[in-house]
């Protein structure tokens, strides 16, 4: 496909009349490693792609160490999706559990790649899984699904908030200001770093944040041909699929991406009436009542059905007791 006379571009024309796409990225290591995917993915097809670094309002208010309490993680999404809007650049590449429920006119996702282990991960003193722990070992997370999880372990674990990036929370471990944090798996997968994971947390006990693990690209709705490009090359179908139904549950329960509401949707093989292997699509979910308490559901169904299931598993959680438009945390990290 050649991507010259593109709708909707900006694009600068070199001498081969190629255009160049530019990708947006945030500043973090994580948002560039995974931009580097998106970019080094593009790149095998012959395409000619540049790397913008936008500074988000997260970025800022981050470096600036002020509280990001009530700021929700949309923030994180923003500075990228107006960048775009803008024809500042061509695709934005976001964390999909990042990612606000409601689109934006204008923008198309156009693709959801392969996705990391979407479980999270816990970094602890002394190699320490969460059963090792003493009762009042400090935890930081800044989600409040972790806490609302992990909190109902019972294991008399103090759980305090925490901000700044992959690396800075693991140093709060390393210099003994912690016995512990827990992040995305995915994140330090991403960088390298999965080897300092000291456990990874089971689904069972603790689910991720929807979407999590999952990259979203994203693109301006009239550039046709790019939205083309990245779904041909990076759009993985079952990733989507169960991200599509994880999100349901969020947008169901009418939360924001920082809600205490965890799920986990996952394509499987299963057999038909007639012993035919068939896809099917697993889905589980949590989520906290108003005085904290969990309530759980899980439904299987048809991969087409994705949205409706999780608009159903969150209909059961809303009767079950979850709190509507469960409250939004004290920062991101969700
Ligand atoms: N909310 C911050 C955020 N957004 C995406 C990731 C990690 C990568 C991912 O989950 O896809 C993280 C950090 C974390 O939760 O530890």
């Amino acid at each position: 496909m050649t991507l010259t006379d593109a709708p909707g571009t900006t694009g600068d024309t070199g001498a081969t009349g190629a255009r160049t796409i530019r990708i947006g990225t945030r500043a973090s290591l994580l948002a560039r490693t995974q931009t580097d995917i998106v970019a080094s993915a593009l790149r095998e097809t012959g395409a000619t792609v540049e790397v913008v670094t936008i500074s988000t309002e997260g970025d800022r208010t981050q470096a600036a160490g002020t509280p990001i309490a009530g700021s929700g993680v949309g923030v994180f999404v923003t500075a990228l999706r107006e960048a775009l809007l803008a024809g500042e650049i061509d695709v934005a590449v976001h964390s999909y559990k990042d990612l606000p429920t409601a689109g934006v006119p204008g923008l198309v996702l156009a693709a959801v790649p392969a996705r990391e282990d979407p479980r999270d991960a816990l970094v602890a003193r002394d190699g320490m899984v969460l059963g090792e722990l003493p009762p009042g070992s400090v935890i930081g997370t800044g989600s409040p699904r972790r806490v609302a999880q992990i909190g109902a372990l019972g294991l008399g674990l103090e759980l305090v908030p925490i901000r700044g990036n992959v690396d800075t929370r693991i140093g709060k471990v390393t210099r003994g200001e912690l016995d512990g944090v827990v992040l995305a798996r995915a994140g330090l997968a991403r960088l390298g770093r999965v080897g300092e994971a000291t456990e990874v947390l089971d689904p069972v006990q603790v689910l991720p944040a929807p979407a999590q693990g999952a990259l979203a690209c994203e693109c301006r709705a009239d550039d046709a041909p790019l939205a083309e490009l990245l779904r041909t090359t990076l759009h993985d179908g079952s990733v989507a699929v169960a991200v599509t139904a994880e999100r349901a549950v969020l947008a169901g329960l009418g939360s924001p991406c920082d809600a205490p509401v965890g799920a986990l949707a996952e394509v499987v093989e299963d057999l038909d009436d007639d012993g035919h292997v068939v896809e099917r699509l697993s889905l589980r979910a949590v989520a906290a009542t108003a005085d904290g308490a969990l309530v759980r559901a899980s439904a299987t169904g048809e991969t087409d059905d994705a949205e409706r299931i999780g608009q159903a598993l969150a209909e059961e959680l809303l009767a079950d007791g979850a709190e509507p438009k469960g409250a939004t945390g004290i920062g991101p990290g969700a």
